[in-house]
């Protein structure tokens, strides 16, 4: 089975290399990084007509690997303008090299865009790991550069990082280059995989540069990708099988005027394979049937408290924030000892309530909660760009402090456990940001958890199969203008089967009976 793949901070990249450069023989990182990239441009972006490369060199050692891959492309035949901003005398030793062995292979230098020039494809080797750009903004001529990369509208090959964005946070406080590939070194970082990071990185390439960073540094943080999400599957179901096996799911929600929201949440469930699904409504006088989705048990939430055989609650999807709906939640919180999955109005009830976010600490039995950015926020007594700015900080906190597992949702959602482990999300698109697809994805966990999924992957399964279920609309085109909420359940419900069963999941129950 393949490793899931680690991600590094800035510090532990940091670290990694000064392992690296302390061994006997130590190797030279900024040259393997250059060859790399070049490789990886050659391969993938340069062809025999689209042979002229502009490469920008910054101030640092990205700047540095921005000199090496200018001189393998140009050893190898193609036409190559380099642009640099820093200066000479405050390089590294190692950069320093490189730009000697650029010019002394008659390599010229500019400090901006010729105006005469035309290039089929960009290397950005303006800032890699070194740039924070909230703690030292760009200045204007930085900015006005990558706007124009940005607007020559060419392929580009980021080097490590696009320059402008955040390694550790994904954020982009001004702007940064729009990547079509990154070439990130030694590790995965976590800013290229969310928030802004998801904007402008592009197809992201490891090069590992021959380290072996896992054995250097052991991670705190991986991505959620399929090779890891197909190893938390649930089991193929048995052919001699009953809905009891499955579980049953409770949903607690539906306010008057929010009914929907524990309709979806219910579907989600029912077709993410629950064997039962029970919605207790708040609503005054709540329907009794869904006539779109019949199979849901519609009760008054009341009815819900009396059934043994729940295996799991979702709380929230249209609660509202009533003085009963808070009045449920305590209950819940305090009698309850089934595996909770708290969203929406319970997490805002939560953030307002002291007494109710100290009962949740204390639960024995798993909690998950699944907050946007602004319920984060809420939970956190901070403010929504706060969160935005820290998002693994951000759902890390809310792990530890709520004793609860995770899922900080949004471009790059962060799945977080009390362990300090952290998982971010590599599926999904902006077709998720519409109404409905977070009561989806609660009632999707608890439908998983009710088929026996622990906690911590029934978390990520959801959210992994929640995005791809949204990316694989993008293939028909259900997207991502006007996709719903409902279209992500049966799109979810059409891959789960898929990743279990592979494409002919009916042969697995075939049964041939012959006479002769
Ligand atoms: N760490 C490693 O092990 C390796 C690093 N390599 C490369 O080196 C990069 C990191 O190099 P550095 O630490 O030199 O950092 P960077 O090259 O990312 O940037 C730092 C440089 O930018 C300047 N700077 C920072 N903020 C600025 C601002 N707002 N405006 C203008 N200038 C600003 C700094 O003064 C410094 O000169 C990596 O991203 C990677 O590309 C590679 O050579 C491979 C090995
Ligand atoms: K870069």
């Amino acid at each position: 089975m393949n490793n899931p793949i680690p991600l590094y901070s800035t510090a532990d990249i940091r670290e990694i290399e000064q392992l690296a450069v302390a061994r006997p023989n130590p190797p030279n990182l900024m040259e393997k990084a250059g060859l790399a990239a070049a490789h990886i441009t050659k391969d993938k972006l340069l062809s025999d007509d689209k042979n002229k490369i502009l490469v920008l060199a910054g101030p640092g050692n990205n700047g540095g690997d921005a000199f090496v891959t200018a001189r393998y492309l140009r050893t190898w035949g193609f036409q190559v303008t380099t642009i640099f901003t820093g200066e000479p005398s405050k390089l590294s030793h190692d950069a320093k090299q490189a730009l000697q062995n650029w010019l002394s292979m008659g390599g010229e230098l500019y400090h901006d865009i010729p105006s005469s020039g035309s290039w089929h494809v960009i290397i950005d080797g303006l800032f890699g790991i070194g740039l924070n750009p909230a703690k030292s903004p760009l200045d204007e001529n930085y900015q006005l550069l990558i706007e124009a990369v940005n607007n020559m509208n060419l392929p580009v090959l980021a080097l490590d990082i696009p320059s402008g964005l955040n390694a550790d946070n994904g954020t982009a406080p001004s702007t940064a280059i729009k990547a079509t590939i990154t070439a990130t070194f030694i590790g995965l970082k976590p800013g290229l995989v969310t928030h802004d990071g998801c904007e402008y990185a592009g197809e992201i390439i490891l090069c590992d540069l021959d380290l072996d960073a896992i054995s250097m540094k052991s991670p705190q943080s991986w991505l959620m990708d399929e090779t890891l999400i197909k190893t938390l599957l649930p089991a193929p179901r048995p052919a001699n099988s009953h809905k009891g096996a499955f579980g049953s799911v409770g949903i607690i929600g539906g306010a008057s005027g929010m009914i929907g929201a524990a309709l979806l949440a219910g579907s989600g469930a029912l077709k993410l394979g629950a064997g039962r699904v029970y919605l207790g409504l708040l609503a005054n006088q709540p329907s009794t049937v869904d006539p779109a989705q019949p199979e849901l048990m519609l009760r008054p939430v009341d009815e819900l408290f009396e059934l043994d055989h729940l295996t799991c609650l979702v709380v929230g999807p249209g609660l509202g924030k009533e003085i009963s709906a808070c009045l449920c939640l305590e209950k819940i919180l305090q009698t309850s000892s089934l595996p909770l999955v708290l969203d929406a109005d319970a997490l805002n009830l939560i953030a307002h309530h002291s007494e109710l976010a100290s009962v949740l600490r204390t639960r024995h039995a798993p909690s998950l909660l699944t907050p946007h950015a602004a319920e984060a926020a809420r939970l956190l007594g901070t403010d929504i760009a706060t969160v935005q700015n820290h998002r693994m900080k951000a759902a890390e906190d809310l792990a530890r402090n709520f004793n609860c597992s995770v899922v900080l949702k949004g471009a790059g959602s962060i799945c977080a456990f009390p362990n300090g482990h952290c998982y971010l999300n590599a599926s999904g698109n902006p077709g998720l940001s519409s109404a409905g697809t977070g009561d989806v994805l609660s009632g999707m966990t608890g439908a998983l958890l009710a088929q026996g999924l622990t906690s911590e992957n029934a978390l990520l399964l959801a959210v992994y199969l929640h995005g791809a279920a949204a990316d694989a609309l993008l293939e028909t085109l259900a997207g991502p203008i006007g996709m719903t909420a409902s279209e992500i359940i049966d799109s979810a419900r059409h891959l789960l089967n898929q990743w279990v069963y592979g494409h002919h999941a009916r042969f697995r129950y075939s049964h041939a009976h012959s006479i002769y």
